[in-house]
């Protein structure tokens, strides 16, 4: 006998939840606890503006600079005190906010203590929904990349780091085809933070009303999907997907779910569940040299594990 709101073995949970508790499940503000919904948001901007000023007084920086001709396309480099400009790490971070919200000027969060150890940090402006689509903001982030490759050659790697959107644009780039951007980026490693990885619940949540994704776009969009059907790219490459102790049950199931098809794919990827931090906190901690994800990333650049 079927029992009805009961879905089938192996099918995803998010299936069988209400619109209601779907729609709650993918709203990181809610799942706050030290701070109300609002308060959090606050907080979150205050830092990245913060940690964007401190930055921009403190480090060499090239602001603006454009990776395209669209009026989105800009990048802003901070670097480290170093002659050498180009033979760097670089550190691209994605900014989070569903697509639809943040910007690269209040996002430099890790530009201080990354450049303090010798990290080129580059804060990777794309156009937010509803100006830009998924597709569009995909072809920006990669784009970008590109970008950094070719005005960088001697580069010491490329870094990507997402954070919630960020993470998902970032996943993408697992998988993106450089053949025709004429440059194949000396990529070392990927930060994948509190990120969304199979787009389709987003469909069904008000995050859609200004995505318009339709279930093929979510579909097409989806590194969950994608790395199910493709070789690693680069397997020797770290993935670090990383998920705040107080983000969501969906949000753990989508980190850990993409954590276990990179593995099974051949990708050399690890998992972690940071203590004490929501969806908000966990980028936050960037701005502190101490925090165990700001010394997870610099240790992965400095091969000190
Ligand atoms: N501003 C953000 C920045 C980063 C990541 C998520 C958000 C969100 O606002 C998500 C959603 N609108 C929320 O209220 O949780």
């Amino acid at each position: 006998m079927e029992v009805s709101g009961v879905g089938l073995p192996g099918e995803a949970p998010w299936k069988k939840m209400s619109a209601e508790e779907l729609e709650h499940q993918y709203l990181p503000s809610r799942w706050v606890v030290r701070l109300g919904a609002e308060e959090a948001l606050r907080t979150y901007s205050q830092t990245g503006i913060e940690a964007t000023g401190r930055a921009q007084a403190t480090w060499k920086s090239l602001l603006h600079v454009p990776y395209g001709d669209g009026e989105g396309e800009r990048v802003d480099i901070y670097f480290p005190n170093k002659a050498a400009e180009g033979a760097l790490p670089f550190f691209l971070f994605f900014h989070g906010g569903y697509w639809q919200s943040g910007s690269k000027d209040q996002s430099a969060f890790m530009a201080d203590p990354l450049a303090a150890q010798g990290v080129a940090v580059v804060i990777v402006g794309y156009n937010i929904a509803p100006k830009g689509t998924l597709d569009q903001m995909v072809d920006q982030v990669t784009r970008s990349i590109a970008f950094v490759q070719k005005r960088y050659p001697s580069n010491e790697g490329i870094y990507l780091c997402g954070h919630s959107a960020g993470a998902h644009l970032a996943a993408m780039m697992l998988l993106a085809d450089w053949t025709k951007h004429g440059v194949t980026p000396n990529l070392k490693g990927f930060f994948l933070v509190s990120g969304v990885f199979d787009l389709e619940p987003m469909v069904y949540t008000s995050q859609n009303v200004a995505l318009q994704l339709t279930l093929e776009d979510a579909r097409r969009n989806s590194p969950q999907l994608k790395v199910a059907q493709a070789q690693p790219a680069h397997p020797s490459c770290p993935v670090l997907v990383v998920v705040g102790q107080f983000d969501s049950p969906e949000f753990h199931r989508q980190s850990w779910e993409f954590y276990q098809i990179l593995c099974q794919g051949g990708w050399k990827a690890s998992f972690e569940k940071l203590r004490d931090v929501d969806h908000f906190e966990i980028i936050e901690t960037l701005t502190q040299k101490d925090s165990v994800l700001t010394q997870i990333i610099l240790k992965t650049i400095f091969q000190q594990f």
